[in-house]
């Protein structure tokens, strides 16, 4: 069954160079704007129970669909969306919410916009507010919110009302690592459940991880809609080689030994090393056949928490993912102290990488390797020289028979 259908939609913004042109054009009647199309005329259907990624650069129009669809913003005239059923949707910091009202007055007047009768609010109450876990805030205005409790209490409406559409627009990145981790539990339920859900974010890996479709815009239009494997590295391919120049570790914890105890439901790398045939550093050489690749990588996690498990992906310049190894797939059972600290290793003899430029990235994630606790991305830099004249990024054990 289909729930949501679009037909020939899109969406034109109106710029104005300065804000005193919106009134001087109501005054003189004259054009004072630029229009702008951030969404082409498009069709679209999404059935029952479908997992939905939306993925895309910065301004192609993810957040823009998602709003026609959730019904905050109106499409251009000719457009229609049909939507069926209730929708519950986080797209941006408090958006629904009023700022002079309390919590409590924002539950109620949210639960009544998604059409809720007085009665199942009273009803859902205490649990929105459980979830929330903000519960000694409820009778302040949410204007005196952070940026953490305003998403964790419309997260916890939205997803309280037991609603037939999820839309979640990277609402997960903002608040801290322990509601993120239980959000996204929460996400996996309705996943389980069949919920239809609409999933926009930056993280490609938790989008192939999630979704069982993705639709990649470019530009205010679709550019693919598939298999997520497949569009998600035809966007990583695409992704410019701008991206991988510098030098950067995107978690400042990576190399720093910092030990502070994590946050209830978090975790974070307290030290990554990356060495070649015993020499450590960011910017390494490597023989291809011949060298071995070596990482220790340690974290602390809340011990309360299931053993988070590690990842790394290995890129090319451009984005583009050669290989990548875990301890969840390897079948690694990683053992902590008590106080939650782990340190592992993991050594790659004779590297099979051909010549060429290859980053490490390293991922700390939950006990299933989805929910990402903390990331190290562009930790190190190897450059790969080889003897011979073999063509490719990897050398495949191989076996020759005359026959
Ligand atoms: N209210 C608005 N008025 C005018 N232009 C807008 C408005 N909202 C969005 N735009 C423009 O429309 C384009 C698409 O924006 P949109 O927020 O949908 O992109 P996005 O893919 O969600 O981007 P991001 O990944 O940065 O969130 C952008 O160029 C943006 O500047």
């Amino acid at each position: 069954m289909n729930v949501i259908q679009l037909h020939q939609v899109s969406k034109t913004y109106t710029h104005y160079t300065h804000g005193v042109d919106r009134l001087l054009e109501l005054i003189a009647h004259r054009s004072r704007h630029q229009s702008f199309i951030a969404l082409h005329p498009l069709d679209l259907t999404i059935c029952h129970g479908q997992v939905v990624g939306i993925i895309g650069d910065n301004g192609a129009g993810k957040s823009t669909l998602l709003k026609l669809i959730a019904g905050t913003l109106r499409p251009d005239s000719d457009g229609q969306c049909e939507i069926r059923g209730r929708v519950a949707a986080l797209l941006e910091l408090g958006g629904g919410f009023h700022p002079e009202m309390t919590g409590r007055e924002n539950v109620y007047l949210s639960g009544t916009m998604m059409g809720l009768s007085l009665e199942e609010i009273n009803h859902l109450y205490d649990r929105i507010v459980d979830f929330s876990g903000i519960a000694g805030f409820m009778e302040q205005p949410v204007k005196t919110y952070s940026s953490g409790m305003f998403v964790r209490l419309a997260f916890s409406v939205a997803t309280c009302v037991e609603p037939d559409i999820l839309i979640v627009d990277e609402a997960l990145s903002v608040g801290d690592g322990a509601f993120a981790r239980r959000s996204f539990n929460r996400i996996m339920q309705f996943k389980q459940a069949g919920k239809t859900i609409l999933f926009c974010s930056h993280a490609l890996y938790q989008v192939e991880a999630i979704c069982d479709r993705v639709i990649w815009l470019e530009q205010g239009q679709i550019k693919q809609d598939g298999l997520p494997s497949r569009v998600v590295s035809a966007y990583t391919e695409a992704i410019s080689l701008a991206n991988k120049t510098l030098l950067q570790a995107s978690s400042a914890s990576t190399t720093s030994s910092i030990t502070r105890i994590p946050v209830e439901g978090t975790a974070h790398f307290t030290d990554i090393k990356v060495s070649v045939d015993g020499i450590t550093g960011r910017q390494l050489e490597a023989l291809s056949l011949e060298s071995e690749l070596s990482l220790t990588i340690a974290f602390i996690s809340d011990p309360n928490l299931p053993t988070p498990s590690v990842g790394l992906l290995v890129t090319q310049v451009d984005g583009r993912v050669i290989t990548s190894a875990g301890t969840q797939h390897d079948g690694l059972i990683i053992e902590r102290e008590p106080n939650g600290k782990a340190k592992i290793r993991v050594q790659f003899p004779k590297l099979a990488l051909l010549k060429g430029e290859y980053w490490i990235d390293v991922y700390l994630l939950c006990e299933n390797a989805i929910h990402v606790y903390d990331k190290a991305t562009n930790i190190a830099q190897i450059q790969v020289h080889q003897r011979g004249l073999e063509q490719g990024v990897v050398s495949l054990p191989r076996g020759w028979a005359q026959v």
